[in-house]
């Protein structure tokens, strides 16, 4: 047994600190996982949005992944911004080549400023590739639309849309709440035989910057300490409501969360 659990995020860089590698890495760092990255592009980005994106070579993208796991070894993995279909090929084959498991698939589309931050035909890459290897899938609402290729206007249709998920492949899949109206801020989980609703009550905010990628990089480090995945799910909710509900308000538009609060929270 290692003395620290070990997790790979392999993820975009944004600039400004608040979603993609660096929410990723501050999560794992605050719950005590000891965190390395293997970045596919890099964005040149703030809380106003995204000025620029360089996607970068699948080759380097397999070499980061290869270095870290024939020396440091992982207990978790998860994808965040995988910018192309040949970059999502590539790291599926690495995945299945080194066994990497559990393995948490964020299927990062468009960031909240709506810049597009996956080129090619996601629908079909996601399916053929990362479904059939994930042990769970962390789709807001808008991305199992698409990835289910349906309407969701109400929680039977949720159903519907995880069971189309399960069916492509996935061991489990959550769908996420954070874009329903509502008071509360409720997410969907279905392993193929349970559903369970993980929920929470929702800040009025516009600081939600990173929120999916702060969320499945707790499941991921959850996992990566020997949680099971409804645990997991729980522990990274709790983590990212206190992200959410204690503010820092930085920058002029949709500021980044507080990777610290849980922390502060635990010490009470
Ligand atoms: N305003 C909020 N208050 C409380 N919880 C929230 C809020 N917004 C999102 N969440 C929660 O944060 C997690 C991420 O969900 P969300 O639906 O925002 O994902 P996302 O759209 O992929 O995130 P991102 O903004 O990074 O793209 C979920 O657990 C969701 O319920
Ligand atoms: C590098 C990178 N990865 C992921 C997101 C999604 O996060 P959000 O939807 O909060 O903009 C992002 N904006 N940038």
């Amino acid at each position: 047994m290692n003395q620290i659990a070990r997790a790979l995020t392999i993820a975009g860089s944004d600039s400004s600190g608040g979603a993609g590698i660096q929410a990723d890495l501050k999560t794992f760092q605050e719950l005590h996982v000891f965190g390395m990255s293997a970045i596919t592009a890099i964005t040149a980005q703030n809380t106003l949005g995204v000025q620029d994106v360089l996607e970068l070579n699948p080759d380097i993208v397999a070499k980061q992944i290869d270095s870290i796991v024939t020396d440091l070894g992982v207990d978790a993995v998860k994808t965040g911004m995988l910018a192309s279909p040949e970059i999502i090929e590539t790291v599926a084959a690495k995945i299945n080549e080194h066994h990497l498991a559990p393995f948490v698939v964020d299927p990062v589309m468009v960031s909240t400023s709506g810049h597009l931050l996956l080129t090619g035909d996601a629908r079909t890459s996601f399916k053929k590739w990362l479904l059939p290897l994930a042990t769970v899938i962390t789709p807001n609402l808008h991305e199992a639309e698409y990835l289910a290729d349906m309407k969701i206007t109400n929680w039977e249709e949720r159903k519907q849309a995880a069971q189309i998920l399960i069916d492509e492949g996935a061991q489990a899949v959550i769908i996420k709440g954070g874009h329903d109206v509502g008071e509360k801020a409720v997410d969907l989980f279905y392993d193929g035989s349970n559903f369970q609703s993980f929920s929470a009550p929702k800040t009025d905010t516009k600081n939600t910057h990173g929120t999916g990628c702060t969320f499945s990089a707790a499941i991921a480090a959850q996992l990566a300490k020997g949680d099971s995945l409804p645990d997991a799910i729980a522990k990274a909710k709790a983590f990212v409501t206190a992200a959410i509900s204690h503010p820092l308000s930085l920058g002029k538009g949709n500021g980044p969360t507080n990777h610290w609060a849980y922390r502060q929270e635990e010490k009470k």
